[in-house]
């Protein structure tokens, strides 16, 4: 499935990987075992299409040839990387995390085939799915980088030291899962450090070292070989390892269990090619994706500038019809039990008009019934029925107030003519005030 042939690759003048040759078949687990810094990642990344140096050589998936492809056509050709540090969104739930792997052409067909076959490999995940990732354990946040990577629909994933920071339980229950891929004649590449348990789950093995193939077997003939045994298996026997597989120059001591590394953020490049539909290639990647306050500060941005208040237009109304609030006023009581005026952005109309309105209508001729009809009408649509009436509104030049009638006693004919007659004279009281004071 997988082949690669004189694989190189370099970082200015520092040869990272040198004449690699490897294959992976399909339903196998193939690990690669070797110290920091012999080229295990670099490996892998280019694999993946997204190592900085320069690569040469071959590498064949399936009959195509991938040097030189970029990320995402690698991942379209079914390659995916599951990076050291995992690179899961932590601001992103699970399901979110799933999602984004499905993004290949050759997953979008069978997104919710893969989610399910994901959920089944990781029932704890559909538990999860509405979980932030960040508030994960180390173990689950594997398990969502796992699930994504599988969302793409890969025939080879390729793992690099996934089991780096897990616990033993968690490690254990990770090798498991990876068996069960295998299972579902998926392809597995391991880059491990856990040698004893990559080796108990492999089909095969390689170790690297300083850039170079040491040793290729079968997992239990590794396991077997006194050299692994010493180098990467707590085996007493140092000097196990032949002089002659040992390559010149340093040999990086092996260190299986690495927990300085466990908080190592992951590769910029990794993630970009785990993610690149959602990557802005020309900043800085953030592998846990923007801080809350960069999604607020966006969000903001985007909305429009509020303009400034206008004034609401005061609508102009026949003089019978009461005024209406645009919205309905509901004075706060202040402590001492009293109605506060409305605000005046809220007063649907002033006072004063209102009251000019109700002399209009009686020098208008209307009725003292009928005015007091309007005037109840009017008072409840403004203040409501239950509020008070508001206070009587100070008048520095109103006219002589109207003299309460006195009701001579006798015939009633002679009563009504009295009160029409004081009537009258109020009316023309008022007419006077109106004319000479040059209100309306
Ligand atoms: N981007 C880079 N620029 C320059 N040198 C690099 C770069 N990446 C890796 N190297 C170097 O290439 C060599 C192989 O690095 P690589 O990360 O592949 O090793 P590794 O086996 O994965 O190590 P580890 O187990 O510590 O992750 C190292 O000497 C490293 O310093």
């Amino acid at each position: 499935m997988l082949e690669i042939k004189g694989l190189s690759a370099a970082y200015g003048q520092h040869r990272a990987l040198e004449d690699v040759n490897l294959r992976v078949d399909r339903g196998e687990i193939v690990v690669i075992l070797g110290a920091n810094g012999a080229g295990k990642s670099t490996l892998l990344k280019a694999i993946s299409g997204i190592c900085e140096g320069q690569v040469g050589g071959s590498v064949v998936m399936q009959g195509t040839e991938l040097l030189g492809m970029a990320a995402n056509r690698i991942v379209e050709e079914g390659i995916a990387l599951v990076p050291e540090g995992r690179g899961v969104f932590g601001d992103l739930t699970v399901a979110e995390n799933l999602t984004l792997g499905a993004y290949a052409n050759r997953a979008r067909e069978e997104e919710a085939g893969n989610l399910e076959r994901v959920l089944r490999l990781f029932p704890k995940l559909r538990e999860r799915r509405g979980q932030q990732v960040r508030t994960m354990s180390g173990g689950e946040q594997q398990m969502v980088a796992i699930g994504r990577a599988m969302m793409s629909n890969p025939a080879l994933l390729t793992l690099d030291e996934p089991s780096l920071g897990l616990s033993p339980l968690l490690c254990k229950e990770l090798f498991q899962s990876l068996k069960t891929v295998r299972d579902a004649g998926i392809g597995i590449l391991l880059v491990e450090q856990n040698a004893r348990q990559s080796l108990a789950i492999a089909d095969r093995g390689y170790l690297i070292e300083n850039g170079r193939i040491l040793q290729e077997g079968k997992a239990a003939e590794l396991r077997n070989d006194p050299a692994v045994q010493a180098a990467y298996l707590g085996g007493g026997n140092k000097g196990a390892r032949s002089a002659a597989a040992r390559p010149a120059g340093p040999v990086a001591p092996p260190s299986p269990a690495r927990p300085d590394m466990a908080r190592r953020p992951p590769d910029v490049e990794v993630v970009r090619a785990v993610a690149p539909a959602v990557q802005d290639q020309s900043r800085p990647i953030r592998p846990s994706g923007p801080a809350p306050d960069e999604i607020a500060a966006a969000a903001l941005a985007s909305l429009p500038r509020p303009q400034a208040a206008q004034p609401a237009p005061q609508p102009t109304r026949p003089i019978s019809e009461p005024a209406r609030p645009a919205v309905p006023p509901a004075p706060a009581r202040t402590t001492a039990g009293a109605a506060s005026q409305p605000r005046p952005a809220e007063r649907p109309a002033s006072p004063p008009a209102a009251v000019r309105g109700a002399a209009d209508a009686l020098l208008g001729g209307l009725s003292i019934g009928d005015l007091v009809a309007q005037a109840s009408e009017e008072s409840r649509a403004r203040y409501g029925a239950s509020q008070p009436s508001p206070p009587p509104r100070p008048r520095a030049s109103a006219p002589t107030p109207m003299p309460v009638p006195v009701l001579e006693p006798g015939r009633s004919d002679t009563r009504l003519n009295a009160v029409l007659s004081e009537i009258e004279d109020a009316a023309a009281r008022a007419r006077a005030w109106r004319s000479g004071s040059g209100q309306r």
